[in-house]
């Protein structure tokens, strides 16, 4: 069984980086991401407030479908996951089924921000994926030129930089870099090359522990 674990900050590159793990080694991929987003998502539409635990909780147990949910991709949706995720009983609730995902016959790739730390600290091979704040807004932006909207960058930067600040000084699980993990900045990376560094940082751990 390999487990590979992907964490990193917003935009980052992390699940561009995870998918493209998981075409080469052959394993299935999960974004922990999409969890918190459906439970933000299931707090706003059920007319809750995403910093009240109760109300955070009350939408954990969301229908699987919503994952697939192109509303989850928002900016906006990505704000309201990273509030509800504070909250440690929303964590609870979902780790079972993330370390159920991890612990498949084979193994498994996740993208996330403590799945080195918290959800699989025993992973096989370990990457922290980070750009500067100016980069991943400059992604931001031009994805959503792309799909036709009218981005706005000193706010996507406000936006990055609140959800940074709220990942990283959260008491549970924060984002930081596991013990172990393989720093990559992908900041004057293209996609290829990213990729590409990514595989030879995962072949070296897994070869270091042959
Ligand atoms: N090295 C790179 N160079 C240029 N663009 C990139 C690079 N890596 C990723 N991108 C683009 O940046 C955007 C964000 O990438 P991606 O969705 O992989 O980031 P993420 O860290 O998974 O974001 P999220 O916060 O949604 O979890 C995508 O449009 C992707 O194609
Ligand atoms: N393992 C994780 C994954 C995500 N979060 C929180 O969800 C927010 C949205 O995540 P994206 O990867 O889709 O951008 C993120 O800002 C985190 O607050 C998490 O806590 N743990």
């Amino acid at each position: 069984m390999t487990i590979i674990a992907v964490d990193g900050p917003a935009a980052s590159g992390k699940g561009t980086i995870a998918r493209a793990l998981a075409r080469h080694y052959g394993l299935p991929c999960l974004d922990t991401g999409l969890l918190y987003r459906a439970v933000g998502l299931s707090v706003l539409k059920a007319g809750g407030d995403p910093d009240h635990e109760a109300d955070a909780l009350a939408a954990c147990d969301f229908d699987a479908p919503l994952l697939d949910d192109p509303a989850l991709r928002s900016e906006a949706v990505g704000s309201l996951a990273s509030r509800v995720s504070v909250h440690p009983g929303v964590r609870q609730a979902l780790v079972q089924r993330q370390r159920d995902f991890a612990t498949q016959p084979g193994g498994a790739i996740l993208d996330g921000r403590d799945i080195g730390t918290v959800i699989a600290p025993d992973a096989d091979a370990k990457i922290f994926v980070t750009a500067s704040v100016h980069v991943r807004a400059r992604r931001r932006y031009d994805d959503a030129l792309a799909h036709g909207g009218h981005p706005d960058m000193d706010s996507l930067i406000a936006d990055i930089q609140a959800r940074d600040t709220r990942d990283m000084s959260r008491d549970h699980a924060p984002l930081r870099m596991a013990d172990g993990a393989d720093l990559l900045d992908t900041s004057d990376l293209t996609i290829e090359a990213a990729i590409r560094q990514a595989i030879a940082l995962v072949d070296a751990q897994l070869e270091g522990r042959r």
